[in-house]
């Protein structure tokens, strides 16, 4: 068997399209502020990536490249003036942050409302609440590729390797909302084979090349990699998943490394600036009715 390939490019289409039409009722053009800290190459490759399709799609894009040694003090006043700015409506700040500066409590800085990430405490706790809110962009994307290709998780037995705040937890509240049964395993979990082999649906997200082989998925399972990994070819670097690609032997369905979750995350960024302006709109109707005698 060779497993039908999910290619992420044609959901997150979709995901934009979608993005478009709502972008056209709001009566401003939303703005998101990307923050990045530092040169790390990845990071600087993803927003450039997130500011280009943002303006591609008609969003104003304004990033803001901050020098490494940017203290936390000037970073978390930066939040504080776009947080007031009522012209911006999506604040995000790029991950990983340089060591000297805790990402926690930048995060819990951004207005909830702007947090078009999903990482704000006040989003995780909606999140697990089923209340409406900003999700978090590669699970949600991973939820819409899921839709997208007619897969259902509803009674399904889903298996999450990692455990990470930004994709492992959040897919876990997602799946639960979508009806499956979910369990997350890491790296202490004892035989893991064992766990993943349950799984109708398996989503890797550990960031460890090759970690998933075939004897460790179930005949006919759905495998969504979300696993992004640079390794050294013979000429220059190139990327890979975290499933070997032999799994495609097993599995009935699986997503590519580039060019399966990735394009997703960034599409779902910019359904949530969408979104959060839309949030940001309602917001200010209802003050201004609280406030009219
Ligand atoms: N503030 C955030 N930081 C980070 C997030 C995030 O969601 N918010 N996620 C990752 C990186 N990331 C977005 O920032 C991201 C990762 C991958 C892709 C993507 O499109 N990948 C392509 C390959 C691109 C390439 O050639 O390098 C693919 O998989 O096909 C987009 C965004 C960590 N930080």
């Amino acid at each position: 068997m060779s497993a039908r390939e999910l290619r992420g490019g044609p959901a997150a289409d979709a995901l934009l399209a979608d993005a478009r039409t709502r972008l056209s009722d709001l009566s401003a053009t939303p703005h998101l502020h990307v923050i990045r800290l530092g040169e790390d190459p990845a990071s600087v490759s993803y927003v450039r990536l997130k500011d280009k399709k943002a303006r591609e799609i008609g969003l104003h894009s304004t990033v803001h490249a901050l020098g490494e040694e940017t203290s936390e003090e000037a970073l978390l006043e930066l939040i504080g003036t776009l947080n007031h700015d009522e012209h911006a409506h999506g604040i995000l700040v790029q991950l990983p942050l340089p060591r000297h500066v805790s990402t926690e409590p930048v995060i819990a800085a951004i207005d909830p409302f702007k947090d078009v990430d999903g990482f704000h405490p006040s989003n995780v706790g909606s999140l697990w609440s089923g209340l409406p809110g900003l999700p978090p962009c590669t699970p949600a994307g991973v939820m819409a590729m899921l839709a997208h290709y007619g897969i259902s998780a509803a009674g399904r037995r889903a298996v999450i390797v990692g455990r990470s705040n930004i994709v492992g937890k959040p897919l876990a509240a997602l799946l639960l909302r979508a009806d499956a049964t979910v369990t997350i395993a890491h790296s202490r979990t004892p035989d893991l084979a064992q766990v993943t082999r349950q799984a109708d649906l398996l989503f890797a997200a550990v960031g460890r090349a090759g970690l998933i082989t075939p004897e460790m998925v179930q005949e006919g399972a759905v495998v969504v990699d979300v696993g992004i990994n640079r390794v050294r070819g013979p000429e220059r670097d190139r990327l890979v998943g975290d499933v070997h690609p032999d799994v495609a032997t097993v599995a009935s369905a699986m997503t590519p490394v580039p060019g399966g979750v990735g394009p997703l995350t960034v599409a779902q960024l910019l359904a949530n600036t969408v979104r959060a302006a839309e949030l940001q709109h309602y917001q200010r109707h209802a003050a201004l009715r609280q406030a009219t005698p």
